[in-house]
């Protein structure tokens, strides 16, 4: 696949990456490599320039998902809404409308541990609620994939691993496709069953299978692996 920025540079010029059905696939990377950049062309919101763009299974099709969730740095959740109607907003739009059973959302938020805060504006929760509303809020539509970009980087160490370890939980629970962007080694380790290294060529410079994602044992070896491979990157 082949992606030119808007100014005319080519960042991506040959870039082979397959999302493969159920997977949480972490793309790594230095600043500015373009891990945002293809997290957008993976949700139809840029065009590539050439090529094609695989996810699992669709070979052929247009490679897109038909129904994806993303969740950006900032949370983007509606100030003025409670975080019942935030989570239930997927149903409002019409695009959705069907998507997110309204009476189910009560549940949702029980189910991920977030209900105590149904009622809780959402300028007044933490920064870590707030993240975790935003993950329920773009999996309350039943995406086919679920995009991620660096949720967790403004939340503090403590927290930040506390939502890591939640995030996993829930696309296992929910069994959805998961591509997440950050640039976190650790991060990567506790999230990723595969990790793919994003070099400044534009190219996927390495990837891994993670054996212990979900867990907070990284394996020595392939943390030290894929740090040797970073600093190349
Ligand atoms: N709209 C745009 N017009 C021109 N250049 C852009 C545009 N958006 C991004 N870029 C450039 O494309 C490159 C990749 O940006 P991108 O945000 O995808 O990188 P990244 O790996 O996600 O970085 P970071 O980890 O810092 O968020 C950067 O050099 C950036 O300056």
């Amino acid at each position: 696949m082949r992606y030119r920025l808007p100014g005319g540079r080519l960042l991506f010029d040959d870039l082979d990456l397959s999302v493969l059905e159920g997977e949480s696939l972490v793309l790594l990377g230095p600043s500015g490599v373009g891990k945002s950049t293809l997290l957008r062309l993976l949700a139809g919101l840029e065009e590539p320039a050439g090529g094609e763009l695989r996810l699992g299974s669709q070979a052929g099709g247009d490679g897109r998902a038909h129904s994806y969730g993303v969740v950006f740095q900032k949370p983007l959740l509606y100030p003025w809404l409670s975080v019942r109607e935030n989570v239930a907003l997927g149903g409002r739009f019409r695009a959705l409308r069907g998507r997110v059973d309204t009476a189910h959302v009560d549940e949702l938020l029980e189910h991920f541990g977030i209900a105590e805060l149904a009622d809780a504006r959402t300028d007044q929760i933490s920064g870590g609620q707030a993240q975790r509303v935003a993950v329920v809020r773009a999996a309350a539509t039943r995406p086919e994939i679920l995009l991620l970009d660096e949720p967790f980087s403004a939340l503090d160490p403590v927290t930040r691993a506390e939502s890591q370890r939640w995030l996993v939980g829930v696309t296992a629970e929910l069994g959805v496709t998961t591509v997440m962007v950050t640039h976190d080694v650790d991060e990567a380790l506790v999230v990723g069953s595969r990790i793919a290294l994003l070099g400044s060529t534009g190219r996927v410079q390495d990837h891994w299978i993670n054996p212990a994602h979900g867990t907070t044992d990284s394996d020595p070896d392939l943390r030290a692996s894929i740090l040797a491979s970073y600093r190349t990157a």
